[in-house]
């Protein structure tokens, strides 16, 4: 029930966190983790009305909802803050996920958790329906022995249809061939292989299935496509002694047709756990079916295991934490999958990539020679190839959205925490940016490494960026433009371009000094192989051999000032300077 008047978002100290709004009843193992993420949780287990909802959500960060929540466009619009719609189930059906898409919103789910408790829920329902549990209990409690009446069948050697051969559809199938039941499917979608070694037969149509049923489930996603999936016209090719179930969602079987089915016999029964409304209203055709004596009713209680919503719950309360702190979820449902062992495997590179991404954006802005990269963005072409074992991995998208976050991080008002899977095509579109993907194979093993190049037509020339991850995982440039470096491109970075010569470093630390700037550490890079092999050659880089980059962590209380850096600028010896934050 919603409550009656909402309170407005606390102004709190804690109002810097971002700010986790879960207007339903999610189980509190999930709550513990946004709780030591040290995230700003505003738990409203009674629920909010729609208009609620539309008033609260511009200043939360990330919204968690089962089935009641109804997620829609202007709720999303009026979302300003909103990075992650987490729902602590399988069904969707309640967000408005192509908005959520157009908006750069993750919506992820708990593709597993709950699927065993729905499975097991439509065997109770099976069982419920053919033994007349209910009404033997009610008849029972009533002080009623009614024996004779309450007569049912047995499931076993009986044949059960499924509609929707996925994850639940599955499990109900193998638990119904354990109850010695034969297993007919029809899902246009599923693989007829997993199907046989399961013991289920495939079937094409609801023609070739309906007639063959002694129960009948439905398994699918409420679509378009499955809405009124079965009507008064299914109900009449179906055996007059057979039984419905649904633990899908309400709508896939018309209510209006199954209840005058039952009504005129028909069919013999249903087990129903979802409704087209939930609640539903008085009078209305779901709460008739509800009452009818030929039904057994539960209130969407599919899900409703202490360990379903233990599993749920911290699915996708874990998604959320990663999707706050800027990582990949990982049953984004708006986006690609990425399986937990591929996305082990990324997360260092696409740690590096955004940084190559970053780097490239404020060092070239601040370069001397920024003439030549007029427009650093927009109108760009970007090679990002991968090189060694990374070339082997199926799914680049983490990588390609790691880029684009990089290459915006510095100059968008997010900072590029908008920039996500979801939305990284569309904001290159925004931005006139085109990115290549290469893969560069090697016979021989090779270490993973990426290479980033840009360049914008013929003019302006080629910049390069290479970068690798170590064996612990850390992440470092190896290359840049012409020169090995090798460094971690973390904090803040100053990157001098200029003439190894004697002396030069001291020059360079004492003018930070005098400036109260501490060096964390230093580095030269000299030019690269390709680079000196190419010296002197008439088209070889306009390079001279003694020049070489300076890369200076530094830190301290003092922040470096645009000032210093036109002061280094001006030093002699030295031909660029920039300032990175990383
Ligand atoms: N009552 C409850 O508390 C619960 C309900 N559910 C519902 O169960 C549904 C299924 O869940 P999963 O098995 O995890 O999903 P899933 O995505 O693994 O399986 C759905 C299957 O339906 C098939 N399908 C889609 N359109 C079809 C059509 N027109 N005809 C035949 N087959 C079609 C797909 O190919 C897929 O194999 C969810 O979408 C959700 O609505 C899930 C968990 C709990
Ligand atoms: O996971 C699903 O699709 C369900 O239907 C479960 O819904 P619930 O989270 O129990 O409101």
């Amino acid at each position: 029930m919603a409550p009656s008047a909402v309170e407005p978002p606390s102004p709190s100290p804690a109002s810097s966190r971002p700010r986790v709004l879960i207007p339903e009843k999610v189980s509190k193992e999930g709550l513990a983790l946004l709780n030591s993420a040290n995230l700003d949780i505003d738990f409203r287990p009674q629920g909010l009305s729609a208009e609620e909802l539309l008033s609260l959500i511009p200043s939360y960060h990330a919204l968690i909802i089962r089935s009641e929540t109804k997620v829609t466009a202007p709720v999303l619009s009026a979302a300003s803050k909103l990075k992650v719609v987490a729902r602590a189930g399988v069904g969707v059906d309640n967000i408005d996920v192509p908005h959520a898409t157009s908006q750069g919103i993750i919506v992820v789910n708990s593709p597993q958790g709950n699927i065993a408790a729905a499975a097991e829920h439509t065997i109770a329902l099976l069982l419920s329906t053919a033994r007349n549990i209910p009404r033997g209990d009610a008849t029972l409690k009533s002080s009623k022995w009614e024996r004779g009446k309450l007569v049912g069948v047995e499931v076993g050697g009986k044949t059960l249809g499924i509609i929707g051969l996925g994850k639940v559809g599955m499990k109900v199938a193998r638990m119904a061939i354990g109850l010695s039941m034969s297993v007919l499917a029809l899902d246009p979608y599923a693989s007829a292989e997993v199907a046989k070694s399961a013991g289920v037969q495939l079937v094409k149509s609801l023609d070739e299935l309906l007639p063959e049923v002694d129960f009948l489930t439905v398994h699918t996603p409420l679509l378009a496509s499955t809405l009124n999936l079965l009507g008064e016209g299914e109900f009449g090719k179906m055996k007059k002694t057979a039984r419905v179930l649904n633990v899908a969602r309400g709508g896939v079987y018309n209510e209006e047709a199954l209840l005058k089915a039952l009504d005129e016999g028909a069919i013999a029964g249903a087990g129903i756990d979802v409704w087209t409304q939930e609640p539903p209203t008085e009078g209305s055709i779901p709460q008739k079916l509800a009452r009818h004596d030929k039904v057994v009713s539960t209130p969407h209680l599919g899900a409703s295991t202490v360990e379903a919503q233990e599993n749920v719950s911290v699915d996708v309360c874990k998604q959320v934490v990663e999707i706050l702190k800027g990582g990949l979820p990982t049953a984004a449902v708006n986006a690609p999958l990425i399986l937990p062992e591929e996305y082990r495997r990324l997360q260092p590179f696409v740690r590096l990539i955004e940084k190559m991404g970053s780097l490239y954006t404020q060092h070239y802005a601040q370069s001397r020679s920024k003439q030549q990269h007029q427009n650093l963005l927009g109108g760009r072409r970007f090679e990002l190839s991968y090189h060694g074992e990374l070339a082997n991995i199926s799914n680049t998208r983490p990588l390609f959205a790691a880029l684009v976050k990089g290459l915006v991080s510095s100059i968008s008002d997010a900072g590029g925490r908008d920039v996500n899977i979801v939305n990284a095509t569309l904001i290159t579109q925004q931005r006139g940016i085109a990115v290549d993907e290469k893969f560069i194979r090697s016979p021989t093993p090779t270490a993973s490494a990426v290479t980033l190049k840009s360049s914008v037509g013929e003019e302006g020339g080629e910049q390069v960026i290479e970068g690798y991850v170590s064996g612990n995982n850390s992440v470092f440039i190896s290359k840049l433009d012409k020169f090995a470096a090798n460094f971690r491109p973390e904090g803040t970075l100053l990157v001098l371009h200029n003439y190894d010569e004697p002396g030069k470093i001291g020059h360079v630390g004492s003018v930070l000094g005098r400036h109260g700037i501490n060096i964390t550490f230093m580095q030269v890079a000299g030019l690269n192989r390709e680079a000196r092999d190419k010296l002197g050659e008439e088209d070889g880089p306009v390079v001279e051999a003694n020049e070489a980059l300076m890369i200076l962590g530094v830190g301290g209380q003092k922040e470096v000032t645009g000032e210093l850096v036109e002061e280094l600028k001006g030093q002699e010896g030295i031909l660029d300077v920039s300032l990175v934050r990383l």
